[in-house]
């Protein structure tokens, strides 16, 4: 039933000052009931009501003084004229004594900061940046008006059915024109914390006041910037800002006296104290950090205009599409079918032919048909040859993309004796990982006559040179428009010429034997937790600092110590690999690689009795590794590799 509005000459407020031509103003009694409130406020109390039938939420003021009814009518003079569908709209407005009311379109709670603070919903990188870049477009609509919100935080934000944001709250919005000075008191006045989230002594609104309000200055729309700022990063973190604080000197000062409201006052304004940043390690693309750090700026001026935040989240979308998740098990068998596979990856730039390509480029001349024949002694009859069959699983996970990329490559030889394995596990997106895919195999064909050691090592340091110098070039192409984007990944593979298994490793990705049903580990994690790896990186001069939660190597804080790409952590996060070399024998069960994903949730000692326990075929059994670190709650990219060192007998196969 829709709501009847009077003309307009007779539909005004009592004062006569608000009017409207589509929002009936001033409402018959019987055509509203108020039902349960669903917050009440300092200035406010706002229900659930039902308005011609449907759901609608009222908000009715607290009015004590003839202040509070001037604000009253300068809000609802100001809803008015507000359409817009980024907006929490206006329905009807009862603007009469008794009875002042206003009824919004009704939005199914929580709000974003119930969301994320009670429901703790973490969204994906792609939900952060539609929901910041449709919230700039309403903020945009408002300061084209000449309106600036000066309330914008999470509290504030509804969501609609899609998860899109609903501005709310125009309890402190004024014209621009309007404003001629603001003093810090009318904000607390209006700050209230949301639920029990903030520490007691932080006062609610604060924490989202862009430092010129803290001094007192005037609001503008880059005050808007600020808040949405750390709105956004708010939702990136999960973390209400300034409760989580980096181990930095003026954060522990803060931290460790009683947070009064001047302390992070002068903190914002004098030290430019600020939340602490989403990592980059989340999946947030620098250039996303960036924008925000920009937005937070401490001179207004500096800070983008919401027409600039808009295009620069619209190369961001376009970059995260590009980067979805690719089908799994895509990857596998890929030796045989060439390139036919490779045009799954539509993408501007295709960083799996860019890395085939190179080692081609690399050396045309020389490709080793039958790679380390005549490095082992052909004399020794005696030898045990192990029987190989292999599989493999990769998912996304929990992860809106897939960062990891995997090969293998049995029977690299004609001898059928000689076969090679890896997994790579991208961070800051995903092309360092779909790059050495196809590099790192590639240039290892190459070093067949060297030994198999060398080889490895020359296939992981060739393929981080190649990468990093690639990016280079597109960047300066302007093809690649970040220039801060710097790429990487964990890299292992395993070699194995005839009885001997080689396996290179550099980052967090693992690799285990089951030798005489033990595990074997054929790799070490190289992560800055590990104090030689910590000693090494600070030795070659890059920082390392405990950050959060653990050691991380330098501004881009990464945890592992070894990768490929990287740009900014070279020379300290060294792509050379370590590499563990051993004969095997008939105690040796099965080779499991993994990346982290696995590892982080599921031990060494559980991989071998979930394959003991799993029908004995090498995908079948990638699958079970991969599912169960899943169901244990594995939030990362999972990528198992399961190769069977010893003929697996029929009755094993079926039981
Ligand atoms: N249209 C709506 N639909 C559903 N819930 C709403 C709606 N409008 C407001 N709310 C809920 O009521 C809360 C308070 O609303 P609002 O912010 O407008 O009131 P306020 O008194 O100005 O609050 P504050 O003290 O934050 O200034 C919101 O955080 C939201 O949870
Ligand atoms: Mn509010
Ligand atoms: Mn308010």
């Amino acid at each position: 039933m829709a709501l009847e509005v009077p003309p307009e000459e007779s539909n005004r407020c009592v004062r006569g000052c608000c009017r409207s031509a589509a929002i009936p103003l001033h409402l018959p009694a019987a055509s509203f009931s108020l039902l349960s409130p669903i917050a009440r406020g300092s200035e406010s109390t706002v229900y659930e009501a039902r308005l011609g039938g449907e759901r609608a939420a009222a908000k009715k003021p607290v009015l004590s003084t003839s202040d509070d009814l001037d604000k009253f009518h300068y809000q609802l003079q100001l809803l008015c004229k507000l359409d817009h569908p980024g907006l929490a709209k206006l329905i009807a407005a009862h603007a009469r004594p008794p009875n002042y009311l206003m009824f919004f379109e009704f939005f199914e709670p929580p709000n974003l900061a119930d969301k994320i603070h009670v429901e703790e919903w973490s969204p994906s990188i792609q939900q952060v940046v539609n929901i910041a870049s449709y919230l700039a477009k309403t903020l945009q609509y408002l300061q084209i008006l000449g309106i600036v919100h000066r309330d914008i935080k999470p509290a504030n934000i509804l969501l609609d059915k899609d998860l899109l944001p609903r501005l709310a709250d125009f309890g402190l919005a004024m014209y621009q024109k309007d404003i001629k000075s603001i003093s810090v008191e009318n904000w607390k006045s209006s700050g209230k914390p949301t639920g029990g989230f903030y520490k007691k002594n932080m006062v609610g609104t604060l924490i989202y006041m862009a430092p010129e309000i803290l001094r007192k200055d005037l609001h503008t729309e880059k005050s808007d910037v600020y808040s949405f700022a750390i709105s956004v990063n708010e939702l990136l973190t999960g973390v209400v800002p300034y409760t989580d604080l980096r181990a930095e000197a003026q954060a522990h000062t803060v931290l460790e006296m009683t947070y009064t409201e001047q302390q992070l006052t002068s903190a914002v304004v004098s030290q430019g104290l600020r939340p602490a940043l989403a990592l980059p390690e989340s999946g947030s693309p620098p250039s996303f950090l960036s924008l925000i750090q920009r937005c937070w700026d401490p001179d207004p001026k500096q800070r983008p205009s919401f027409e600039d935040i808009i295009q620069e989240l619209n190369v961001i979308q376009k970059h995260l599409v590009t980067y979805s998740c690719p089908p799994p098990s895509r990857s596998v068998n890929m030796s045989q079918n060439g390139n036919a596979e490779v045009h799954h990856y539509q993408e501007a730039l295709n960083w799996f032919n860019q890395g085939e390509l190179f080692t081609k480029k690399a050396n045309k001349l020389e490709h080793t048909v039958n790679p380390w024949s005549d490095y082992f002694d052909q004399s020794s009859v005696s030898m045990y040859c192990p029987t190989l069959s292999w599989g493999s699983f990769a998912t996304c996970g929990r992860r809106e993309t897939m960062e990891d990329t995997h090969f293998m490559l049995p029977c690299m030889s004609e001898e059928k004796d000689v076969h090679s394995f890896g997994i790579f596990d991208g961070h800051r997106g995903a092309a360092a990982a779909e790059f050495s895919v196809r590099a790192v195999p590639g240039f290892l064909k190459q070093f067949g006559h060297t030994s198999p050691t060398d080889a490895l090592v020359e296939a992981f340091m060739k393929s981080d040179t190649a990468f990093r110098e690639e990016l280079i070039i597109h960047q300066k192409s302007k093809r690649i428009i970040q220039k801060d984007w710097h790429p990487g990944c964990t890299a292992v593979t395993a070699l194995i010429v005839r009885n001997k298994l080689f396996v290179a490793n550099a980052g967090d990705c693992r690799a285990i034997l089951s030798r005489a049903g033990k595990p074997f580990p054929m790799t070490r994690d190289h992560v800055a937790s590990c104090a030689k790896e910590r000693e090494r990186v600070i030795k070659e001069g890059t920082e390392v600092r405990w950050q959060i939660d653990t050691w991380r190597v330098g501004a881009a804080a990464l945890q592992v110590t070894r990768s490929i790409g990287d740009d900014d952590l070279k020379p300290a996060v060294t792509a050379l690999p370590e590499i563990i070399e051993t004969d095997l024998s008939t105690d040796d069960e099965f080779l499991v690689m993994a990346s982290d994903g696995l590892w982080d949730v599921v031990g060494n000692e559980d991989v071998l009795s979930i394959i003991r326990d799993t029908v004995k075929e090498p995908g079948m059994c990638s699958k079970r590794l991969a599912t169960e670190a899943a169901s244990r709650g594995s939030k990362d990219n999972i990528t198992v590799i399961v190769v069977f060192l010893r003929p697996v007998s029929t009755a094993e196969r079926i039981y």
